[in-house]
């Protein structure tokens, strides 16, 4: 492989928030345009509860995907303390979902609705190991003693080591991790566990918040964290370890709520991610590992065949030029800015 061009299987992404209405509508072109499936997370106001709400949510990615776009929707269930284990065995025989998403309450944006008491959720979950669902996790605490920065390790050792020991058939993910201990978490299991790891989580460390003013279209949650795990995340992103894979975690939010005294944690990556990654990999010396992240490791951890499409990357000599801003009704929606020019572009 020249190591100016290319060529990888269509990628996914396997974390992606597309909201509803106008901000669905305005969003879900720049992921079709890349990506031929999308893990659809389901924090929704109100929340993506049952098999009919998932069925219906579908329905409204599919009716606003743009002519000539080839993108399939993979839907999630919201888990709360009240989700009924019969309309999740229905939801998965069914084909409407392919994983559920564990959100602790109070942990990020619209988790208000998620588990407090994880004795509640355990019918759910037994019934999820037994049927082969995978669970994808926001894993971090929301207890208001633990630090910001040692939330996500103190969920591995409060909530996540005990669920593998309790409920080991049961099929995780670590979404969006941003530390060595959710790496090294992953690594020390089977393969009953993986993670997903954002495109800005591989690009930026806690300074990108917070040196030289704050800066909120850095801010997300998890939060980024300092430069050793930034680091983490690169070797095991570009190990070819076929636990960890892509998954955006693009979370659109206007510029009115970001820019506020009051913030809403999101970062948007859909438009540029893939050329970003691209860039991120050839820093790394491991364009040849690009693939099993963004293409073949999801997959493989889903249980779902590898996307049939190819697409070829070329560096050429000019930056790649990116939508700065996705124009909505409800407002701009800012996208990630890495701060460097990125070379990679598709190639026509
Ligand atoms: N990642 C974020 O900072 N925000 C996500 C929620 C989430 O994935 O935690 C969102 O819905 O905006
Ligand atoms: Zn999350
Ligand atoms: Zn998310």
């Amino acid at each position: 492989m020249s190591s100016n061009r290319i060529t990888i299987h269509r990628p996914d992404d396997w974390h992606l928030h597309l909201r509803d209405g106008d901000m669905l509508r305005a969003v879900l072109p720049e992921t079709s345009a890349h990506f031929g499936r999308a893990i659809i997370m389901p924090n929704l106001v109100p929340p993506v509860l049952t098999k009919a709400d998932a069925t219906a949510y579908r329905n409204r990615i599919v009716a606003a995907l743009p002519a000539g776009h080839e993108f399939t929707p993979l839907m999630t269930l919201y888990l709360t303390e009240g989700t009924d284990p019969d309309d999740v065995e229905a939801a998965h025989k069914e084909g409407v979902i392919s994983a559920l998403k564990l959100y602790p309450a109070g942990a990020t944006t619209n988790s208000a609705s998620g588990v407090r008491d994880f004795e509640k959720a355990m019918l759910v979950l037994e019934r999820m190991a037994k049927l082969g669902i995978p669970l994808c996790v926001h894993g971090e605490v929301t207890d208001p003693e633990i630090d910001i920065f040692d939330r996500e390790a103190v969920f591995i050792d409060r909530i996540l080591a005990p669920l593998r020991k309790r409920l080991p058939e049961l099929r995780i993910i670590m979404e969006h991790i941003t530390t060595e201990d959710g790496v090294e978490f992953v690594k020390s299991n089977d393969t009953n566990v993986g993670a997903t790891i954002t495109t800005h989580h591989l690009i930026i460390n806690r300074n990108a918040i917070l040196v030289g003013g704050i800066h909120p279209h850095m801010y997300c949650l998890p939060v980024a964290k300092r430069e050793k795990h930034r680091l983490a995340l690169r070797a095991a992103a570009t190990s070819g370890d076929a636990r960890f894979f892509l998954g955006t975690d693009s979370a659109p939010h206007t510029d009115d709520r970001k820019e506020s005294a009051c913030g809403c944690a999101g970062i948007f990556t859909a438009n540029n991610t893939v050329q970003l990654l691209a860039h991120v990999f050839e820093e790394e010396n491991a364009l040849d590992k690009l693939e099993a992240f963004a293409s073949l490791n999801g997959p493989a951890f889903y249980g779902l065949p590898v996307n049939d499409a190819k697409i070829t990357l070329e560096k050429r000599n000019v930056p790649a030029s990116f939508a700065d801003k996705i124009d909505t009704k409800d407002g701009l929606v800012t996208v990630f800015n890495p701060g460097y020019d990125v070379y990679w572009h598709y190639a026509s």
